[in-house]
């Protein structure tokens, strides 16, 4: 299998690409040495530099150094960043990886040359504490720079290899669905402070409420349904509390935001 113990150029440091160096330092998947940040505003990664990672502002010199080279700017920015970098880059030596939603690898290659290696990404912020959910897929690349890929975001979450088809559902599930979840345990704890308790102890029962939801489906590998029947006792109040939420659109509100989303985000990226 093919091994990169080399050096990760992350372009475009930004939300996601902070949170992906952070988590593959927290791994012990690359040191911060390892690892090159970009953006163009090269001042606000003074915090990452004093913490040892290489930041820069030049996207080709960067690339020029790397081995495996993460994209990581918006899909509207990226036919700009190829352009930066095209001359920079060896095909013999270069895996890119794209975590822009909805640009397919063909679109990347087009840029790139015929024969660069591109696997697709699709990882969520909690890839900063090893706890991303992170869906991959590509058209053409090896099995042994999947298995590379595959092998490095495992370190910082579960995997789910797909096909590049369904990467804009992944982004509407995952990326965005983390987002969802997040507001879900915000309102939760907003009802909480209506029914008495102060904002702050509200915030931490509802966060540690969801993490055991989530844990009871990870670790009893059971269906949502069969663990909410045995909460809603006959003619009680969590019944009552959740059919109040389903007659004002909870279930029908979440699939109609994700099928927003997943929508949205096969529309961000423009090719030139
Ligand atoms: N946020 C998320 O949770 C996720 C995002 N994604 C995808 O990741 C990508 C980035 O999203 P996100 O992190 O939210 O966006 P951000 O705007 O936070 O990050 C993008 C970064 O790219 C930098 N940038 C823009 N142009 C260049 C350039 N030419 N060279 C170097 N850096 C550049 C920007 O900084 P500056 O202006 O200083 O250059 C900015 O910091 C998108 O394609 C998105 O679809 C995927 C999964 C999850
Ligand atoms: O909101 C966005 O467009 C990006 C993609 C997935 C998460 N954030």
């Amino acid at each position: 299998m093919k091994q990169f113990n080399g050096n990760i150029a992350i372009l475009g440091s930004g939300n996601i690409g902070i949170s992906l160096a952070k988590g593959l330092v927290k791994a012990n998947y690359a040191k911060p040495g390892q690892i090159s940040l970009t953006r163009r505003n090269v001042d606000h990664l003074s915090p990452f530099a004093e913490q040892g990672f290489v930041v820069s502002g030049d996207n080709a010199a960067v690339v020029a150094t790397a081995d495996v080279v993460v994209l990581a700017v918006l899909p509207q920015q990226l036919n700009q960043l190829m352009d930066q970098i095209r001359p920079a880059i060896d095909l013999k030596k270069h895996l890119f990886i794209s975590v822009a939603s909805g640009v397919s690898c063909a679109d990347i290659r087009n840029k790139l040359g015929a024969e660069a290696q591109v696997v697709r990404a699709m990882p969520n912020t909690a890839i900063a504490i090893g706890q991303s959910m992170t869906c991959i897929a590509t058209d053409q690349a090896s099995a042994e720079y999947m298995e590379e890929v595959t092998r490095m975001f495992e370190t910082v979450g579960a995997v789910v290899k797909i096909n590049e088809d369904l990467m804009t559902a992944a982004t509407a599930l995952c990326a965005c669905g983390i987002a969802f979840f997040l507001r879900g345990i915000r309102a939760a704890s907003q009802g909480g402070v209506e029914i008495g308790f102060h904002a702050d102890e509200a915030l931490k029962m509802a966060v540690q409420t969801a993490k055991g939801a989530a844990d009871l489906l990870l670790q009893m590998q059971s269906h949502p349904e069969q663990e909410i029947d045995k909460v809603t006792s006959p003619k009680g109040c969590t019944i009552a509390g959740l059919n109040e939420m389903e007659h004002n659109g909870f279930s029908s509100s979440l699939i109609k935001g994700i099928k927003l989303s997943a929508q949205k985000a096969g529309a961000l990226y423009t090719k030139e």
